[in-house]
């Protein structure tokens, strides 16, 4: 079966310095794909990459066969994005944006029922200003579900989300994954690559280090946790050690 996201080659320079070398990878449907790696390995430019938000210097990344350079439009209605840093006017509220974005889908999805799933109903009517860095998360992830896509791209996940709603967020996306939708998530927590990624790709200094399951990581590695087997692929243990 044809991937639904497919990267081949694909390098990326900021000033002559390389952010991504040769990036290989392919997630099929249905598959909940994990791209991991320490701050600045290169994560946020591959996502770009393959949204098409930032133009590669060479190689392929497509979405559902489609370019995302040449085909944003089409690609619109099937791909949802997190973004992790949004810009929104603050007086809006959670029910006027999230309005305001469904009016931008043919077929969208039902936004109070997703308020509901993630614990936001209650924050309906309220400013996104008065909101707590973690439920603007929980609203951004919301937002890119909207359209109701094929595709979802989210990007460090959990980051600033408490345990309870860390647990909220796992359980949405293992019933977004049963209904056959495409994931692929950054993340810097390994329990939760652990609980959701069929299949992961760690990356280090912009270039592929390891790519398979979580079980195979851990196999290949002298290590019996995911976490230990992670820092040990990124050695990040190592850096950590040197700057202590
Ligand atoms: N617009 C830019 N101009 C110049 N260099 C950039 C730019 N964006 C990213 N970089 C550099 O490219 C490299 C990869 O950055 P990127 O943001 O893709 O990493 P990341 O894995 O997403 O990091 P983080 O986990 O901190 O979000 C870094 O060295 C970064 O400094």
């Amino acid at each position: 079966m044809e991937p639904i996201i497919k990267v081949e080659k694909l390098c990326k320079s900021y000033a002559g310095i390389p952010a991504i070398e040769n990036l290989e990878f392919k997630v099929g449907k249905g598959e909940v794909f994990g791209l991991l790696g320490a701050n600045g390995a290169g994560k946020s430019t591959t996502l770009e990459c393959i949204l098409g938000t930032k133009k590669q210097d060479s190689g392929i990344a497509s979405i559902l066969n489609l370019n995302p350079q040449t085909d944003r439009k089409k690609l619109y209605e099937k791909v949802g994005v997190q973004f992790q840093e949004a810009n929104y006017q603050d007086k809006i509220t959670v029910k006027e944006l999230c309005n305001v974005t469904q009016s931008l889908y043919k077929s969208p999805a039902d936004y109070n029922e997703l308020l509901s799933q993630y614990g936001l109903l209650e924050k309906l009517n309220s400013p996104i200003s008065e909101l707590s860095g973690g439920q603007k998360q929980r609203l951004f992830i919301i937002l890119a579900l909207i359209p109701d896509p094929e595709v979802v791209f989210l990007d460090e996940l959990t980051t600033g989300l408490d345990v309870k709603a860390r647990k909220t967020v796992w359980s949405g996306l293992l019933r977004l994954k049963e209904k056959g939708i495409t994931i692929l998530l950054t993340s810097h927590f390994m329990d939760e690559v652990e609980a959701l990624c069929d299949n992961i790709c760690i990356l280090k200094k912009g270039k592929m280090i390891f790519s398979g399951t979580v079980k195979d990581a851990i196999e290949s590695s002298p290590y019996k946790k995911f976490e230990d087997a992670y820092l040990w692929y990124t050695d990040e243990e190592e850096d950590k050690n040197e700057t202590i």
